[in-house]
């Protein structure tokens, strides 16, 4: 899988909130996202897997495996979405439906895309509660979300996300909502899976001290613009930009107060 991404631009009501945005992810790399919020992580992401709003306008290239994927009509992105590019986002209660199991929630991309009949997409979501490491995957599936912690709904998100094996992960905040001790639960499980399965990763967040954890790589955004890039390690290191420094002393107060 390679993702490259150049001069992604992007109009909102007036204001270019993400402007002249490139960057590139090769197979199995981790790379991340992070900016002060309203920096344009978000976007950049949405726009990637065609779900920015509409009254957004995007220019640029995004090519997926040689191919270009912005633009593309709504239905060839959803076929993208389902497959290829699996997305996690920050508060899994407001993308899970309260109203199904889990269960239900994990088989339905089995169901719809692989056309599985009932049980065997039961067995299945139970399999995919099992390896992102819910407690009882047998029991588990035939909960509804508000039973569960917030720690174990971003477990269910990431089975959804990657339950057809997608070639590159977009994580949106994954574990902002979350104590740090789950955090680190959640990244640790973010490693596992996408060394297990060769998934390359894009992690957005406002944390570097997050990133440290979890990708080598990162691009730092401000008011849309990347102002520095480099690797996590240098960037903490020897941060260049006056934001980059922003980031790097706030990480180290993180550290401190988690210590
Ligand atoms: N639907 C929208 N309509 C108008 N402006 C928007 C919309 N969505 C986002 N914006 C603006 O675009 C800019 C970038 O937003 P974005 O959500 O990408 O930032 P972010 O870096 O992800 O911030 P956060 O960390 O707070 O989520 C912000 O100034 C935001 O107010």
């Amino acid at each position: 899988m390679t993702l490259d991404v150049t001069s992604l631009t992007i109009d909102i009501g007036g204001s270019r909130v993400v402007d002249d945005l490139s960057f590139s992810v090769a197979d199995g790399e981790r790379l991340g996202l992070i900016g002060e919020s309203g920096s344009g992580k978000s976007l950049s992401i949405l726009a990637l897997i065609g779900l920015a709003p509409d009254e957004a306008t995007i220019t640029g290239s995004v090519v997926l495996d040689g191919t270009e994927i912005l633009g593309l009509p709504e239905r060839a992105l959803a076929r993208i979405r389902g497959s290829r590019i699996g997305s996690v986002f920050q508060d899994p209660l407001t993308s899970l439906n309260p109203l199904h199991t889990i269960g239900r929630q994990i088989a339905e991309p089995f169901r719809l895309h692989d056309k599985l009949g009932k049980g065997d997409a039961r067995a299945r979501a139970v399999e995919a509660a099992r390896e992102v490491g819910l407690p009882d995957p047998e029991h588990v599936v035939d909960l509804f979300p508000h039973q569960l912690s917030g720690g174990q709904r971003q477990r269910v998100g990431i089975a959804i996300a990657i339950a057809r094996r997608p070639t590159l992960l977009l994580a949106d905040e994954p574990t902002t909502a979350l104590d740090v001790t789950t955090q680190a639960e959640i990244l640790e499980l973010f490693r596992r899976l996408t060394d297990e399965h060769g998934m390359s990763l894009v992690f957005v967040t406002h944390d570097l001290a997050v990133l440290a954890q979890i990708t080598s790589e990162v691009v730092v955004l401000s008011h849309g613009r990347a102002v520095e890039r480099g690797a996590v390690s240098r960037i903490l290191a020897s941060p260049v930009d006056p934001v980059t420094q922003g980031l790097v002393r706030a990480a180290r107060e993180t550290t401190w107060s988690a210590s």
